[in-house]
């Protein structure tokens, strides 16, 4: 999408062809906010869907409803993911920075000259952080590889060549999928999750046992339901759990990965960032409270600036759901037809120097108080826009800033051979995904407040 964007320089909309489906790529400020904003009720579906019965633990995501039930699961899950509920897993989450930086300390002068794989290593901690958030337990990645929490997540996350061309026939050829009855989420996996979900939950209700997580919102959300004649199901617990871990856990330790990345090629960046981080920690006692962790001014800039060049969706997929005209800039008008599948391509807009002056060069400067507001509204999509943006975008940034924070404190990240200059996006991957990988050693700094 990147390449047909640059290719059609001045146009607001292009046209093209996936197999049998006429695509529209939008190219302009205005049109996209109307895709995402003032028009929203028209595109209001994204570009995927699953069969209701045959994956109704995938179909329950927000990502993938539409209409009333999407209204109504994002209400439910919205309480979620505000800052009083986000606070207490703070705690949660700085267990698993301890354990990532053990993991590091005990591996770092073994792993050879090429580094840790950023990406492996990044999926350890977000995995941890979302099986403890999400499920209250605990995955063992760091101690085990194969473990059997991760195995399952990547069953869905990064299926092999059979699954993968099951998941493009449901995409793209849905009535043969439907009668082929294919399914995006493997029964075993389907039954995984719900014996995880059944156990926890059996445990907490028998020992009466509370904790300050996401699965104690469930519990209490099937509660609150119950008192008032409402049906909130175990199904619907199960499924609000595996979003957490489907939409939590990749999309987060991909843009994790970069930033190491970007950090091991920009060691000034990294060393200012460094200094920030060690006042805060000091001042507060080697620890970095709530509020002090979402403040760090660089700690931010440098996950945007990170995010524009690398988003972990690079375009995103909406559907009309309701035929309407299209009004570019430029005054050039579109007639869109109800069903017409319509891109916005967030990598081409992010690299536009329109947009972003020297789009290639990484300067977390952009982000900073006296110069983000010149990025024109919705031309910075790192998590999407509109009603239906980013719904994990806080508990993201939180785990995010604590991780990047956490190892600049205690390690300097350095480049190896196998770091990358440019990074080449696989362009098999729906989401953000460095060919070859990106590889970053460590070295344990003597000071470490
Ligand atoms: C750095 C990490 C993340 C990035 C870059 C990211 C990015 C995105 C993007 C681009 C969208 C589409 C927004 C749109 O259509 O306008 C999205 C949707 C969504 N994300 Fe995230 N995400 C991240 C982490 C998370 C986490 C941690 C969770 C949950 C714990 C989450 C849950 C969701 C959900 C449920 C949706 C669908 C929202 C809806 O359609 O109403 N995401 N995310």
């Amino acid at each position: 999408m990147e390449n047909l964007y640059k290719l059609y320089e001045g146009k607001p909309f292009v046209g093209f062809w996936r197999f049998r489906t006429p695509g529209l790529l939008i190219r302009d400020p205005e049109v996209t906010k109307t895709v995402l904003l003032q028009e929203f009720n028209s595109f209001q579906q994204n570009g995927f869907r699953v069969h209701p019965e045959l994956d109704p633990l995938v179909h329950k995501n927000p990502f993938m409803l539409t209409g009333e039930e999407w209204k109504t699961t994002r209400q439910t899950l919205t309480p979620s993911f505000t800052n009083s509920k986000l606070k207490p897993l703070l705690p949660l989450m700085e267990e698993v920075a301890a354990e990532l930086v053990q993991y590091l300390r005990a591996n770092c002068h073994t792993c050879g000259p090429d580094g840790f794989d950023a990406k492996d290593l990044c999926s350890k901690y977000t995995m941890e952080v979302v099986a403890t958030s999400a499920f209250g337990i605990k995955g063992h990645s760091f101690q085990n590889p194969k473990a059997e929490l991760r195995e399952m997540t990547m069953q869905l996350l990064q299926p092999g060549l059979k699954k993968s061309i099951e998941l493009m026939l449901i995409n793209f050829l849905p009535s043969l999928a439907d009668l082929l009855k294919l399914r995006m989420m493997p029964v075993e996996v389907d039954q995984y999750f719900r014996g995880v979900v059944r156990t926890v939950v059996d445990e907490r209700e028998k020992k009466n046992i509370t904790r300050n997580d996401f699965m104690q919102n469930l519990i209490n959300l099937k509660k609150k339901a119950v008192e008032n004649g409402e049906t909130y199901s175990d199904e619907d617990i199960t499924a609000h759990a595996v979003t957490f871990m489907t939409d939590g856990f990749e999309t987060s330790a991909i843009i994790m990965s970069f930033i190491l990345h970007e950090l091991a090629r920009h060691p000034d960046v990294q060393e200012e960032l460094r200094q920030e981080v060690v006042a805060a920690r000091g001042a507060n006692g080697g620890r970095l409270p709530f509020e002090v962790l979402l403040e760090l001014p660089l700690l931010d800039q440098v996950i945007h600036e990170t995010l524009r060049l690398h988003p972990a969706l690079p375009a995103m997929e909406k559907v009309c759901t309701r035929a309407i005209s299209l009004r570019a800039a430029d005054g050039t008008e579109l007639h869109v037809p109800k069903g017409q599948l319509v891109i916005l391509p967030v990598l081409g807009f992010h690299k536009d120097p329109r947009y972003f002056h020297d789009p290639e060069r990484f300067d977390p400067d952009r982000f900073s108080p006296g110069r983000k507001s010149d990025i024109p509204k919705y031309m910075f999509l790192g998590f999407g826009g509109g009603p239906r943006q980013c719904l994990g975008m806080r508990f993201a940034l939180q785990q995010t800033k604590l991780a990047i924070a956490t190892m600049v404190a205690h390690f300097v990240i350095k480049a190896t051979p196998k770091t990358p200059e440019v990074v080449e996006q696989d362009p098999t991957s729906f989401l953000a995904c460095a060919k070859g990988g990106l590889w970053v050693r460590f070295e344990e700094r003597q000071t470490s407040l």
